[in-house]
């Protein structure tokens, strides 16, 4: 057993024994039958070590992680001129949040919050067919996992699909400005099902290893991204991925880090780990809440914090 393999186990531990968890998400029907009891942590080291503790293994709906897997397509797609549809400063505001469109002319501020990643769906669908773009989302999902079983939770894409009204808002609020090229209805489709893919704590730290490694997996060596662009990526986790609780993120934990209305959490350790961690209670800002305590306590051990000691 490693050092490692005895903090995330610790962590593990101490999470099972704490009674604040946070609530549920309630908006989409099928996430709010999710036990609130569930808590796994999986971190993947340089070396390809894999720590694993707690429900490492039970999948969860990724929801807003996705949108860092489809912000990476959509940049191999159309490059910088991404950057023209969507901004990439912290919007401040819940991820659902309306407000600002109408003052910035229908370009969201970035593409972590709702709208923002509905714009980088609509890209990625652009001479598509809905079924061939989220077939390319999962074919790279299960590319950077090395598993073919990772696959879309029907029962969740089908009810966000029919409570969805704020986002189909956001997204017909965005085509009245000329921002999205494909029918709503598409880019809607195709976003509420790359949020339901459902993964496991160890197929999401998989997931994520080529922003640890500059842009590569470092088991295979296979490069996914350029250097430049995967620390862009994580640039934009550090100030976006939380939201409006991107600041405490960033304060607490010290990591890049992107947050889902599951309860998950993919945290990138530059040069050093892949992290996920999943616990299903949110706090206010939608973030999973012992997920931020428990990825506090690993950078903090590990001594990982991007700011220092
Ligand atoms: N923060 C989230 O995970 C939100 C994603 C969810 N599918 C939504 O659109 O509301």
């Amino acid at each position: 057993m490693t050092e490692l393999d005895r903090i995330v186990q610790e962590i593990a531990d101490e999470m099972a024994a704490r009674s604040d968890r946070g609530t549920v998400a309630h908006y989409i029907p099928e996430l709010a039958k999710v036990d609130p009891a569930g808590f796994g942590l999986v971190v993947i080291d340089a070396d390809g070590h894999i720590a694993a503790a707690g429900d490492a293994d039970t999948a969860f709906s990724i929801q807003s992680i996705s949108k860092v897997f489809t912000l990476t397509l959509a940049l191999g797609k159309i490059g910088d001129r991404l950057w023209q549809r969507v901004g990439r400063e912290p919007s401040g505001s819940p991820f659902n949040s309306i407000v600002q469109l109408e003052f910035e002319r229908g370009i969201p501020r970035n593409p972590f919050i709702n709208a923002g990643a509905i714009a980088v769906t609509d890209v990625i669908l652009s001479g598509h067919q809905p079924r061939e773009a989220l077939g390319e989302i999962l074919r790279f999902m299960r590319f950077l996992t090395d598993d073919p079983s990772i696959a879309i939770d029907e029962a969740v894409a089908a009810s966000e699909q029919r409570t969805g009204f704020r986002n189909a808002a956001l997204a017909n609020y965005m085509k009245s400005f000329g921002v999205l090229d494909n029918p709503v209805d598409y880019t809607l489709g195709v976003y509420f099902h790359h949020c339901a893919i459902a993964m496991s704590c160890r197929q999401l730290a998989l997931a994520g290893r080529y922003l640890a490694h500059c842009g590569r997996n470092p088991v295979t060596g296979h490069s996914v991204v350029s250097p430049g662009r995967a620390r862009r990526i994580n640039a934009v986790m550090l100030t976006c991925g939380h939201y409006d609780g991107s600041g405490e993120f960033a304060y607490r934990v010290g990591l890049p880090g992107k947050s889902g209305v599951g309860g998950g959490v993919l945290a990138i350790a530059p040069g050093k780990a892949s992290i996920a961690a999943w616990s299903p209670g949110l706090d206010a800002s939608g973030n999973s809440h012992l997920g931020r305590v428990a990825l506090e306590a690993l950078s903090k051990r590990m001594g990982w914090s991007i700011f220092g000691v």
